[in-house]
C-alpha cells in the first residue's frame, strides 16, 4: 500500500505490533498444538474440551461474552450414547453502525503418530527453516489464532475494531461436525440475526499466491464391514475352503473406481453441475506449477495432464478415496492369519448439485449388489457417517471486495479466486440456514500438509495472515453500508 493512503494510516500501527509481538504469537501456537485434540478418538474429547476451555478464556480476557453451547449426543452403534464436545459462541460488544463478522473455525486435528513419519514431535510445535511443524498448525490452530491475535492487535493498540465480531469454535470438525448444524437452526433467531458475514479460515493456498475461496466439495464417509468365521483361521489349515472376508472386502472395494480414477458407482457421476463456459474461464487465470506440484508430493504424473484438468478434478468433480481397512492385518513381519472381520473406510468428495442422501443410497446399492453376485456366505454391513453437502458462493458478493482489499494491503498483489477440494462439513449449512454471506479467506500455504506427516505452516504466513485479518476487519467496515 503507498503508506499516505487513509488504509495504511490504520494499518501501520497493527501491523508494527503484529510485527513487534510475534515470538508471543507463535509461543501460543506452541501451547496450542501441545493439547492433543484429535476428535477422531473418543477417549481424547477431554484434549478436545480443554482447548475449547482454552478458546472461550482467551476470548473472555478480550472482553467477549462467551457461552459453551451444548451439542447434545452422539449414538454409538453399541446404542450407548455420549455428550458430544461444546461449541464456543463468543460475542464482542456490539455497534449498531458496525457491520458483523462471525468467524468459524475449529481446534480439533487429525491423528498424528510419530510412527507415521513425523521428523520431530507432532504435538510439539517445531520451527525450522521459517516453518513451525505440528499437528494443527495449520488446519486449523493457527488460523484460529490468527483471528485472535487479530482482534488482541486492535485492543492492544487501543484503536477501536471498526466491526462487530461474532465468533463460532468448534471441537468435531475433522469428524463431520456432529450436533453443529443443529445449534445453528437453533440459533439462527438469536446468535445469528444480526450477523452480516460469515468468515471461515480453515483450508490453504493454491500455490504461492495468496487466495479468496468461494466454494468447498461435500463428503459422505462410509465404512463396509465383512464378518465371516467366529474366529481369526490359520491361511494354510483353511485357506483354500472358505470365503474370506478380506478377499470379499477387496473385492467390493475394487468395484468402486477404475486407474482412471473414474467412479464406477452407477449413477453417482449424473447429478454433477455442467460446466459452463464462464466457470471454465476462471481455470485460466490460477497459477498452478504442475512441475513443481508433482515434485512436491512425490508423484510422476497426474491423472490429468494439464491445470485446469487437475483443479476441476479437485474442485468440480466427484472423487473415492480408500483411507483403510480395520481388522487387516498392518503391522510389520509376517502373520498367516484370515482375518474374521474387516472393516473398509472409504470417503466420496460431493459436487454441485450432488445431495449426500442420495450418494449415500447410491454407493450402499451398488455394495450390495456387487456382494450379491459373489455369492459370499458372510455378512455385509455398509454405514455412513458426516453427509456434508458441497459448498458454492458467489464471488461477487461484497465480502470479496473487502477480502480482495485486505489482500492487497498485506501482500500487494490481486488474489486467486479459487474453489476447494476438501470439506467445511458446515460451510453450505451457514449460507442455507442462516442466509448470509459466506467466505474463506486462507492464510496456509499450497505446501502446509494438512492431515499430512509434518504439517505446517510458515511463520510468514502466520504472521502476515494475522495482518491480512486485522486488515479484513477495517476493509469491510469501509464497504458502502446498503451495497
Ligand atoms: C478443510 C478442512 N480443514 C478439513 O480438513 N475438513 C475435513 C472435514 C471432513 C470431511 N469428512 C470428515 N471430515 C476434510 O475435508 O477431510
Ligand atoms: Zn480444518
Ligand atoms: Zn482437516
Amino acid at each position: 500500500t503507498s503508506s499516505s493512503s487513509p488504509s495504511s494510516t490504520v494499518l501501520q500501527p497493527l501491523f508494527q505490533y503484529i510485527d513487534e509481538h510475534q515470538d508471543e504469537f507463535v509461543q501460543r501456537l506452541g501451547e496450542w498444538v501441545a493439547v492433543k485434540s484429535d476428535s477422531s478418538d473418543r477417549a481424547l474429547w477431554g484434549e478436545v474440551q480443554t482447548l475449547l476451555n482454552m478458546t472461550a478464556d482467551r476470548l473472555r480476557e478480550m472482553g467477549a461474552q462467551v457461552e459453551l453451547a451444548d451439542t447434545g449426543t452422539q449414538q454409538l452403534s453399541s446404542g450407548e450414547s455420549v455428550s458430544l464436545p461444546p461449541v464456543v459462541l463468543a460475542q464482542f460488544e456490539r455497534d449498531p453502525n458496525k457491520p458483523t463478522l462471525c468467524f468459524y473455525g475449529h481446534v480439533d486435528v487429525q491423528p498424528a503418530k510419530m510412527e507415521d513419519g513425523w521428523i520431530a514431535d507432532p504435538y510439539n510445535l517445531t520451527e525450522r527453516d521459517g516453518n513451525l511443524y505440528g499437528r494443527g498448525a495449520t488446519d486449523n490452530k493457527g488460523p484460529v489464532l490468527a483471528w485472535l491475535h487479530a482482534v488482541e492487535t486492535y485492543r492492544a493498540t487501543k484503536q477501536e475494531v471498526p466491526v462487530n465480531l461474532k465468533f463460532i469454535i468448534e471441537g468435531m470438525e475433522e469428524v463431520g461436525s456432529d450436533g453443529l448444524d443443529e445449534l445453528i437452526r437453533l440459533r439462527n433467531e438469536s446468535f445469528f440475526s444480526d450477523v452480516d458475514y460469515i468468515v471461515i479460515s480453515d483450508n490453504v493456498w493454491v500455490s504461492r499466491r495468496p487466495a479468496l475461496t468461494y466454494g468447498t466439495r461435500g463428503s459422505s464417509y462410509f465404512f463396509v464391514e465383512v464378518e465371516g468365521p467366529k474366529i481369526d483361521l490359520h491361511s494354510g489349515v483353511f485357506g483354500g475352503s472358505i470365503q474370506e472376508p478380506m478377499t470379499d472386502l477387496i473385492a467390493l472395494l475394487g468395484s468402486l473406481l477404475d486407474h482412471t480414477g473414474k467412479v464406477l458407482v452407477p449413477g453417482l457421476n449424473e447429478a454433477v453441475a455442467p460446466l459452463t463456459e464462464e466457470e471454465r474461464k476462471l481455470y485460466e487465470d490460477i497459477h498452478y506449477d504442475l512441475e513443481e506440484m508433482k515434485k512436491e508430493i512425490g508423484v510422476k504424473h497426474f491423472l490429468q495432464d494439464n491445470k485446469e484438468g487437475i483443479l476441476m478434478a479437485r474442485w468440480r468433480y466427484p472423487s473415492l478415496s480408500i483411507h483403510g481397512i480395520e481388522g487387516a492385518f498392518s503391522d510389520p513381519g509376517s502373520k498367516t492369519v484370515i482375518p474374521r472381520r474387516v472393516i473398509g473406510k472409504f470417503s466420496v468428495r460431493q459436487v454441485p448439485n450432488m445431495e449426500p442422501a442420495v450418494v449415500e443410497r447410491q454407493v450402499k446399492q451398488h455394495l450390495q449388489e456387487v456382494f450379491a453376485r459373489h455369492k459370499s456366505p458372510n455378512i455385509l454391513t455398509v454405514s455412513s457417517s458426516v453427509g456434508a453437502k458441497p459448498w458454492v458462493a458467489d464471488p461477487r458478493d461484497p465480502q470479496y471486495i473487502a477480502g480482495r482489499k485486505a489482500v492487497k494491503a498485506v501482500f500487494g498483489v490481486e488474489p486467486e479466486l479459487i474453489r476447494e477440494g476438501s470439506t467445511i462439513p458446515i460451510a453450505a449449512n451457514f449460507q442455507e440456514v442462516t442466509g448470509k454471506s459466506v467466505m474463506m479467506l486462507p492464510i496456509g500455504g499450497h505446501d502446509d500438509g494438512e492431515h499430512s506427516q509434518n504439517e505446517k505452516i510458515s511463520r510468514y504466513n502466520y504472521i502476515q495472515g494475522t495482518k491480512l485479518f486485522a486488515a479484513f476487519f477495517h476493509e469491510l467496515s469501509q464497504l458502502p453500508k446498503d451495497p
